[in-house]
C-alpha cells in the first residue's frame, strides 16, 4: 500500500505538490492522471525517497522510504528508463542492483528472460532499442520482488507488442495482490488498464475514484478532461 498524506514540494516559488493526500490499494492498478506539470513525477519520486517533501509525508508499507529494510524488496519503480549508467551491460545492470540489495544473482537472469531480454543480456545498454530500455527498467523494477511497483509513463516510445506486454504484466502484478501505480497521458490506455484512478492538476488532488465510476457516462477521456479543463500549465 501507499499512502500520501498532506505532501508538499515547493521548489522556490513553484509548488510542484500541494498538500496532496491519496491512498494506492493492493490489488489494483491504480492511474495517476494530471496535465504537465501536474506534480505526478514529482509525487512519485518524493515516495521512493528520491526527493525530500517540504511538508507531509508518502509511506510505503507503512513506512519511509528511508527507513524501509532493503527497499528493493518492498517497492520497484520505474521512473526514468534513461537514468542509468549507458556503458553497463543489460545483465550487469540488474546484477549489481540485485546484489547491492541481498538477492541472488540467478534472479537477475531469471528475469531478464521473463521481460523479454534473454537474448540481448550481454549488450551494453546504451546499443538497446527504446523499447528494450524499458523493459530493462521493468525488470529491475521486479528484481527484490515487491509487493508495491510505481511505474511513470511505461509505455512511452513503446510498440503495440510492447504497449499490450506492460498492460498484461501491469494487470498480472495486480492479480497477484501486489499495489500497481502508474501514471500516463495516455487516456485510452488507462482506461483498459487501471481499476482506480487518482487525477492531480497544479500539485491537488481533484479526483480518487474507481475507473466504473469516472466512465459510466461517457469516455475516461471525456471525463478527465472535463474534470481538468484550464487546470494545465
Ligand atoms: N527539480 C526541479 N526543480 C524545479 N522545478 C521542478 C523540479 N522538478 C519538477 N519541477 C516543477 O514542478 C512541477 C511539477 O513537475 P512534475 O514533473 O512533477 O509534473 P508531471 O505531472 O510529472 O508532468 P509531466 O506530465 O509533464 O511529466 C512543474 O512545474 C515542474 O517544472
Amino acid at each position: 500500500m501507499i499512502e500520501v498524506r498532506n505532501l508538499t514540494k515547493r521548489y522556490g516559488d513553484t509548488t510542484a505538490v500541494d498538500d496532496l493526500s491519496f491512498t494506492v490499494h493492493p490489488g489494483l492498478v491504480t492511474g495517476f492522471l494530471g496535465p504537465n506539470g501536474a506534480g505526478k513525477s514529482t509525487t512519485m519520486r518524493m515516495i521512493v525517497g528520491l526527493d525530500r517533501p517540504t511538508g507531509g509525508e508518502a509511506l510505503v508499507d507503512g513506512k519511509r522510504y528511508q527507513d524501509l529494510d532493503r527497499p528493493l524488496r518492498h517497492v520497484g519503480v520505474l521512473l526514468d528508463p534513461a537514468a542509468v549508467h549507458h556503458g553497463r551491460r543489460a545483465l550487469d545492470h540488474l546484477r549489481w542492483l540485485a546484489a547491492s540489495n541481498g538477492i541472488g544473482r540467478r534472479r537477475a537472469e531469471d528475469l531478464l528472460e521473463q521481460v523479454g531480454l534473454g537474448g540481448v543480456r550481454h549488450k551494453r545498454i546504451r546499443a538497446l532499442s527504446l523499447g528494450m530500455k524499458q523493459r530493462l527498467g521493468v525488470a529491475a523494477a521486479l528484481l527484490g520482488d515487491p509487493g508495491v511497483l510505481m511505474f511513470d509513463e511505461p509505455v512511452n516510445g513503446l510498440d503495440p507488442e510492447g504497449v499490450r506486454w506492460i498492460r498484461d504484466l501491469m494487470r498480472g502484478l495486480a492479480r497477484e495482490g501486489r499495489t500497481v501505480f502508474v501514471s500516463s497521458h495516455l487516456m485510452s490506455e488507462m482506461a483498459l488498464t487501471a481499476d482506480h484512478v487518482v487525477i492531480v492538476a497544479r500539485g491537488q488532488l481533484v479526483q480518487e475514484t474507481p475507473m466504473e465510476t469516472l466512465t459510466r457516462n461517457g469516455s475516461l477521456e471525456d471525463a478527465y478532461l472535463d474534470l481538468t479543463s484550464g487546470r494545465g500549465l
